[in-house]
């Protein structure tokens, strides 16, 4: 027989043996889950979690929303392909989750093996020893208010050669991927600078990195742990080629900050009054002296550092700027016409000066992008987390997780929760905006500044979580806020566009919402004394 024959070679059976094995290991093996119902599963059906795994990664819309009204009030797991199975606590408990000590549960064990970041950046210990995350939520965020002048000269410059400056016909341009350019080279400036943060290859390269890391750790999870180190060596091949493109770049650039900083260490009395780069860069050359271990001033330990920043910023960012642009694109021109208004007349207000203080004042600019990243963000489970210690934790509700129990918490089903933000699935641009004038006429005079807060873009919250909550909430969401409403107020301040009947759907990826890549507006650039710039 034709398949006995082929099954006696060594070549095929070696392999099957060792597919059958694996599948037979991943359907029958023991788990540490405790027992709770499965969305997505039918009652009495054989392996379950494999097949409401299935059904939940075709529909994540679904099994989310299933999960929030079934189970409103306690746990419940979440099986999803490629991610694994989570336990998802009710929306009640996300406070406690985030409240827990990073020794019981912790974000980058998770993130760690999600992002499979052992294998898919060249060096893992970039993520072991994060001193990044220090500056970004410290340094960067206090500078974020001296930045605005380099930030809106750079998106000035890379708006105006991308949108064009055509004011007599309506251009088309692919939203997305004109965004990301604009986001990749605003945010690089502030993090390497002028020359570098328009330089297409460092950005390419930067971009292409980001992709990898998601694509090669999904691929990878699907592989058995024993064979990961050896499948990582081909899976992980662009990563490699993609950093070392991007360390390329930023090697010579690094090398003579080094040398300078030293020169002005050697020689305080003439050098040491030379002005210094105010960038990430150059905060981070002075983190690893301070530190003083070798290991964090090494070229390829800084060059590293600003690749992951770019792989946690620019797709971000640019998800985010590009949800809000079609947004508005189908919403009414009053909506344009009252956010000018805004923007003008604060403007006005601050002596035509753009800076921190003006850019919190503009209200109406900062709900829009709230309001977008309610709608769209890529958010749909929250704080994911895994359990660290070794007893394991027991939840409020009595629910015992032992070590490796991946647990998150409700993030899409709250964001559309008609009782939290009525009307969930209309895009209200000044929704947030009403809302903190609302508060401010129940409270009076006594309103203090962080009750308006509450309302502001970059704020989290149990009901709020697109850049996540508690202590590990993105870092660099101030920075974010600044920049993106520093971005939307020159496009709309500059251009028209032309209205949108319906905006272009979202789509899921897995358990993320990602904006119509290939999506188009209209757009025509609007003439000086109409702009008011
Ligand atoms: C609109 C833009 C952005 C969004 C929506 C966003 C969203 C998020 C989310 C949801 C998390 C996980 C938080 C959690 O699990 O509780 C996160 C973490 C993180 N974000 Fe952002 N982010 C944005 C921009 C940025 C920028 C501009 C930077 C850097 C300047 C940044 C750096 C980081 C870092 C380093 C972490 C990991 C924090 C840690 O390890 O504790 N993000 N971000």
């Amino acid at each position: 027989m034709l398949t006995e024959d082929v099954l006696s070679r060594p070549a095929v059976l070696a392999p099957t043996v060792l597919v059958v094995a694996y599948l037979l290991y991943q359907l029958l093996r023991p788990s540490n889950l405790p027992k709770l119902p499965i969305v997505g599963a039918k009652p009495g059906e054989w392996f379950p979690l494999q097949r409401a795994k299935w059904r939940n990664t075709k529909d994540m819309k679904t099994a989310t929303e299933i999960a929030y009204c079934q189970y409103k009030d306690r746990a419940c797991i979440l099986p999803v392909g490629g991610a694994g199975n989570f336990v998802l606590l009710p929306f009640k408990e996300l406070q406690w989750l985030v409240e827990q000590p990073d020794a019981d549960v912790s974000m980058h064990d998770q993130t760690r093996d999600a992002l499979q970041l052992d294998y898919t950046i060249v060096d893992p210990r970039l993520d072991r020893v994060p001193v990044h995350v220090n500056l970004i939520s410290g340094l960067l965020t206090r500078e974020t208010g001296n930045l605005v002048p380099d930030l809106l000269d750079e998106i000035q410059h890379s708006v105006d050669s991308l949108w064009g400056t055509d004011a007599e016909t309506f251009n088309t341009v692919c939203v997305y991927d004109v965004m990301r350019r604009i986001i990749g080279r605003a945010t690089n400036r502030v993090f390497v600078g002028l020359p570098l943060c328009r330089d297409p290859a460092l950005l390419d390269a930067g971009m292409a990195f980001a992709q990898d890391v998601p694509l090669s750790s999904t691929l990878l999870r699907f592989i058995w742990k024993p064979f990961r180190p050896l499948a990582a060596l081909f899976l992980t091949l662009p990563n490699r080629i993609h950093t070392e493109q991007f360390y390329r770049i930023l090697r010579p650039e690094i090398r003579r900050r080094l040398k300078e900083f030293e020169a002005r260490r050697a020689d305080v009395e003439t050098k040491a009054a030379e002005k210094e780069p105010n960038d990430f860069l150059q905060w981070s050359i002075k983190q690893a002296k301070t530190l003083g271990d070798p290991y964090y001033s090494k070229v390829d330990t800084l060059a590293g550092r600003i690749l992951l920043l770019n792989f946690a910023s620019i797709h971000t960012s640019s998800f985010a700027i590009t949800h809000a642009i079609l947004d508005l694109a189908s919403s009414k021109q009053d909506c344009i016409d009252e956010l000018r208004d805004e923007i003008t007349s604060v403007l006005a207000e601050h002596g035509g000066e753009w800076n921190k203080r003006a850019l919190a004042a503009m209200t109406k600019l900062d709900s829009v992008m709230r309001e977008s990243q309610r709608v769209n963000s890529f958010v749909t489970a929250a704080t994911i987390r895994a359990v660290d210690n070794p007893k394991g934790v027991t939840t409020p509700s009595g629910l015992h997780l032992s070590k490796g129990t991946v647990v998150c918490a409700p993030s899409y089903p709250v964001f559309h929760d008609p009782n939290i933000y009525p009307e969930p699935h209309v895009f209200k641009p000044f929704r947030f905006a009403e809302r903190r004038t609302a508060a401010a006429t129940e409270d009076g005079e006594s309103l203090s500044y962080v009750q308006r807060a509450r309302q502001a873009f970059a704020t989290t919250s149990p009901e709020y979580t697109a850049f996540g909550h508690g202590r590990h909430a993105c870092p660099g969401r101030f920075f974010a806020a600044s920049e993106l409403k520093l971005m939307l107020a020159y496009l709309v301040l500059n251009y028209d566009f032309e209205f949108q009947e319906k905006r272009p759907e979202n789509f899921w990826f897995g358990m993320n919402r990602i904006p119509p890549m290939k999506a188009t507006i209209k757009i025509k650039r609007r003439t000086k004394d109409r702009s008011g710039l």
